[in-house]
């Protein structure tokens, strides 16, 4: 798979780089940089080559039309900062002022495109709409990097498409990503625990029927958990739910006692009549969650129960907060299993954008881990065996 010096003298080229700068964001400011750092080794060495370094990305999940809440601006300002340079910003991301913005870049410059996914061709499911809306991004460049490792497993645009239409290649942080990825799939050292959790449930409880058969132990937390709960007959108040997956749920269970897996579920939850952070929180027996409250946290038996069960774990791959770490009063299951990490001595690897941003927020050491990935969804999906398409377009 070509790399970036494959691509030749890219002095005075325009190359559109793929990044994920999906940060998280309080109002307008990033919370957590930590997808921008990543990003910048990438854009930097374009910058050395001499090239016009027209940075793309997406920010949260807009309606395919612009929204002022998920405006990339900041972004730009913050990548400025970290490249030591300007950052231009088009305010669009293949109108007229990306046009112009790229038409003013001198060699080593660099700019950003507004959010990718306030075009609706970006996401379409449509190939004609997605390609139409492609050859327009594409036109903006003479060659595409590929380095947004966080979206790689989505076949859209920016990271499928545009890859079809001009001289690609993949970007340093997608190759690292991989290379470290690649020694779960490989022989992992045993005994081998996933911990799953998060908030896009629908998106990650089929990574479950892949794991049945590789991971000696899942441990599930965060918003997937309820879904669980539900399927064994619990009430689960006002927390998140995919009703559709109930089924699934109840043959994940079955599976994994057949299969030997230990299926850690928490067995206490902190639930709170409201999705705030001063809402006030009590802790309530997993099988005993009030109508009219929601978890948003695995309770303090079940963070002690987590740790356990990770101790003498040789390889461990986590995705996805136990719980609301933003809060708080919710934080406590993400903290203990960051710990657990932490005090073991096996390979860890924590991936996700929210994961990632909750080791450092709660002050853990990232050079305590073996590996931060900033990409949940695709690292799931890539420990999954599931064909990549930003990754297979590439060769
Ligand atoms: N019980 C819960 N209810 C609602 N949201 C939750 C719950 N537990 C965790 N979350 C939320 O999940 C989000 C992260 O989910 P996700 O995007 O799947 O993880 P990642 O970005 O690490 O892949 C966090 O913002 C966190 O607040
Ligand atoms: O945040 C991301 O993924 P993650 O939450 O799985 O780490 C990526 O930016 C992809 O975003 P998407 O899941 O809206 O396509």
């Amino acid at each position: 798979m070509k790399q970036i010096d494959d691509l030749g003298d890219l002095r005075g080229k325009r190359v559109l780089v793929r990044s994920d700068l999906n940060v998280p964001l309080d109002g307008s400011t990033i919370t957590d940089d930590g997808r921008i750092r990543a990003s910048v080794p990438t854009i930097q060495k374009l910058v050395d080559a001499g090239a016009r370094v027209v940075v793309t990305a997406h920010l949260g999940r807009p309606k395919g039309e612009p929204d002022d809440k998920y405006t990339l601006a900041p972004v730009a300002k913050r990548l400025g900062e970290l490249l030591g340079q300007d950052v231009a910003f088009a305010t669009d991301t293949v109108g007229e002022s990306a046009s112009t913005t790229v038409a003013g870049l001198a060699d080593g410059q660099v700019a950003l495109l507004e959010n990718v996914r306030f075009n609706a061709g970006e996401t379409s499911k449509d190939d004609a709409e997605r390609g139409a809306f492609a050859d327009r991004l594409a036109g903006l460049a003479d060659v595409f990097v590929s380095d947004g490792f966080g979206v790689v497993h989505r076949k859209q645009a920016s990271v499928y498409d545009v890859a079809e239409r001009l001289p690609s290649a993949m970007g340093g942080l997608v190759a690292a990503e991989i290379d470290v990825l690649r020694r779960l799939t490989e022989e992992p050292e045993r005994p081998y625990a996933v911990v799953l959790g998060g908030s896009k449930v629908s998106d990650k409880l089929g990574v479950i029927d892949n794991l049945l058969g590789k991971a000696d132990r899942l441990l599930i937390g965060g918003g997937m958990v309820f879904t669980f709960l539900k399927a064994q007959g619990h009430e689960v108040g006002t927390s998140l739910l995919e009703a559709d997956q109930l089924d699934t749920c109840r043959d994940y269970i079955r599976r994994a006692e057949e299969a030997g897996v230990d299926l850690v579920l928490p067995t206490d939850i902190v639930v709170a009549p409201e999705f705030r952070a001063d809402s006030p929180p009590t802790v309530v027996p997993a099988d005993a969650m009030p109508a009219d409250q929601m978890g948003l946290d695995i309770g303090p038996e079940s963070g002690k129960a987590f740790a356990a069960a990770l101790a003498d774990a040789k390889t461990v791959f986590w995705n996805g907060p136990m719980g609301v770490f933003e809060f708080d009063a919710f934080s406590g299951g993400t903290r203990a299993v960051a710990q657990a990490l932490v005090d073991g001595d096996g390979l860890t690897v924590v991936g996700g954008g929210d994961s990632a941003a909750a080791v450092r927020q709660l002050g853990f050491d990232e050079g305590a881990f073996g590996h931060i990935s900033t990409g949940g969804g695709a690292s799931l999906e890539y420990l999954e065996g599931k064909p990549l398409p930003g990754i297979d377009v590439l060769s």
